[in-house]
């Protein structure tokens, strides 16, 4: 089914940076006394992650490796910083608390100004936090109960455990206590095995936050390192290899701002907690032999990429939300109409371009599906594009499909995920913001939103048209592909809504109901490209 020449390699602008500087003496703003503010967000958004924290001199921990995390991982971070201590690879020598009110003009400068996703905040602050969000609303909140160091110092007094169990945990989206923090959190319990990290892991979820990690790497006595996830219902143990190393400082508040930097960007939780498991475990295993300071512990390189070239070596993100771009959609009634089969069609779309795949067969038996899923796995594997299967989780598990798409009447994205497991890709079909925002608590990685335009493919199907894209769009972080009735005269006005998180457009008919299932593609895509590139 080869009928034209292959698509030109094409390459993705980054957007560029906002300046983030701005004079200490300038009058805080707000998006009322300053329209060029909603102007400049929605121009040059950026993924934006506040931490409230303390200053680490060696500049292992703290502010400073949420600042080293977040860069690495392609987040903004600004810093309030909550107190300042005097600290090495030996241990802490000090701790400087300041003055409540420097905290709350911090907060203030920043949350006025810039348009923060994710706030990772200190204890202590509770109530200050409380009037500054109330304020400014922000995305998320990840709690990392910094109350012993990886060193085992004590970084907090125990007033600290109060303010976490009765205030910032009921905010918190996730809460990341190590297994020393959750045993001081519950009281002194001891935990030594996953059933006890699990045990302690409810009685957390109990005060309040909607995800809990209890940190396993500090478990005595494990080859593994190994953390406990719980989100009020299921378990996920997520396992990682222990590297050997005495650079281990700050490992706990780099994974905290590592979730944050990805719950920034969009990711579901999920998702940002695998990726930030493996860009912990890439950063200690790139630095286990790096010298610095003559204590017992020392910090580890966060900018490790940059020596590595290329520079997402490390990165093992199973879902990036760039293969969104053009994502072909298969329909067996179409194939059988124009004689292709499954495999010849999926394999035409990707020598056309297309940068994922889902096989949408309604009325085809399962063991042939299983058949052809399996052969199309094969195809996409070799070309390194994912391949999802539409609705049935069965199919996806049997041929080790990279993920599934459900809507609204299938099961949802939560028990797919129980099913599938976190490594799997979970695409959710919304039509409103409230679907939407259900579809990233349950654990979705991306949104398909439509019918943007009539279709007949999908019978009964309402169309949303753009306001409705926009509405689902504007109303989740989450990266969303637009479908219904996309083709190759309108994709061009679809892309050109240029929304942050909309990053492609999935199409049926466009692609299959025809005869050359790559040219179609290949024409497809070079529109798309024309309005937005791509690496
Ligand atoms: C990318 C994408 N978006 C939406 C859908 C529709 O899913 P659903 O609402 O479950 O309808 P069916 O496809 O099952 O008829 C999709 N399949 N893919
Ligand atoms: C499968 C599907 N889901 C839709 C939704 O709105 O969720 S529209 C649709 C059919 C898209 O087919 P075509 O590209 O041929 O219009
Ligand atoms: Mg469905």
């Amino acid at each position: 089914m080869s009928c034209a020449p292959p698509p030109p390699i094409l390459r993705l602008h980054p957007p560029s940076s906002i300046s983030p500087f701005s004079s200490p003496r300038r009058p805080h703003l707000s998006p009322r006394t300053c329209p060029w503010r909603l102007a400049a967000a929605r121009e040059m958004p950026w993924p934006h992650v506040l931490t409230v924290a303390g200053s680490d001199s060696s500049a292992g921990a703290g502010i400073q490796a949420d600042v080293k995390a977040c860069a690495a991982l392609g987040a903004y971070c600004s810093s309030v910083i909550t107190a300042v201590t005097a600290q090495n690879t030996a241990g802490v020598q000090g701790v400087h608390l300041v003055p409540e009110e420097l905290i709350r003009e911090q907060l203030q400068s920043v949350l006025s100004d810039m348009s923060v996703d994710v706030v990772i905040p200190s204890a202590g602050i509770i109530k200050i936090l409380c009037e500054s969000l109330q304020k400014f609303p922000v995305k998320a909140l990840v709690v990392d109960p910094v109350m012993v160091s990886t060193s085992g110092d004590s970084l907090s007094d125990p007033s600290t455990l109060t303010y976490y169990r009765d205030g910032l945990f009921a905010m918190a989206d996730i809460v990341t206590p190590n297994v020393k923090e959750a045993s001081k959190l519950l009281g002194g319990v001891s935990l030594h095995t996953i059933a006890d990290m699990r045990d302690a892991a409810e009685s957390i979820y109990k005060f309040g936050p909607r995800y809990v990690l209890v940190k396993g790497g500090d478990m005595p006595d494990s080859s593994e390192a190994i953390d406990v996830f719980y989100d009020g219902k299921e378990f996920v143990e997520f396992r990682g290899h222990r590297i050997k190393t005495r650079n281990t400082h700050g490992t706990g508040c780099t994974l905290a701002s590592s979730i944050a930097a990805e719950l920034a960007k969009g990711s579901s939780m999920l998702n940002a907690v695998q990726v930030a498991k493996n860009f912990v475990e890439s950063a200690l295993h790139h630095s286990k032999d790096l010298v610095i300071g003559n204590g017992p512990q020392g910090p580890f390189d966060h900018l490790f990429r940059l020596k590595c070239p290329p520079y997402n070596i490390g990165s093992q993100q199973r879902f990036n939300p760039d293969s969104l771009f053009l994502y072909a959609v298969t329909d067996s009634r179409m194939n059988k109409r124009w004689g292709h089969s499954i495999e010849d069609a999926v394999k035409a779309a990707i020598e056309g371009g297309a940068t994922i795949v889902q096989l949408r067969e309604k009325d085809i038996e399962s063991r042939p599906f299983l058949e052809a899923a399996k052969a199309c796995m094969e195809i996409c594997r070799s070309s390194g594009v994912p391949l999802l299967i539409n609705d049935r989780v069965d199919i996806a598990l049997a041929c080790n499909a990279d993920g599934v798409h459900v809507g609204q009447s299938d099961i949802s994205a939560r028990e797919v995920r129980e099913l599938l497991g976190p490594g799997k890709i979970i695409g959710v079909s919304c039509k409103t913001p409230a679907q939407a925002e259900q579809a990233w608590r349950d654990g979705a990685d991306y949104l398909g939103c439509g019918g943007v335009f009539p279709t007949t493919t999908k019978a009964n199907n309402p169309t949303l048209g753009f306001e409705g894209l926009k509405a689902v769009c504007l109303a989740s972080k989450l990266p969303v592909v637009a479908i219904g009735g996309i083709n190759a005269t309108n994709a061009g006005s679809v892309m050109e809504l240029d929304f942050p998180n909309l990053k492609g457009v999935a199409v049926v008919s466009a692609l299959f109901d025809r005869e050359c299932v790559s040219s179609e593609t290949r024409n497809l895509r070079s529109i798309l490209a024309s309005v937005r590139c791509l690496a």
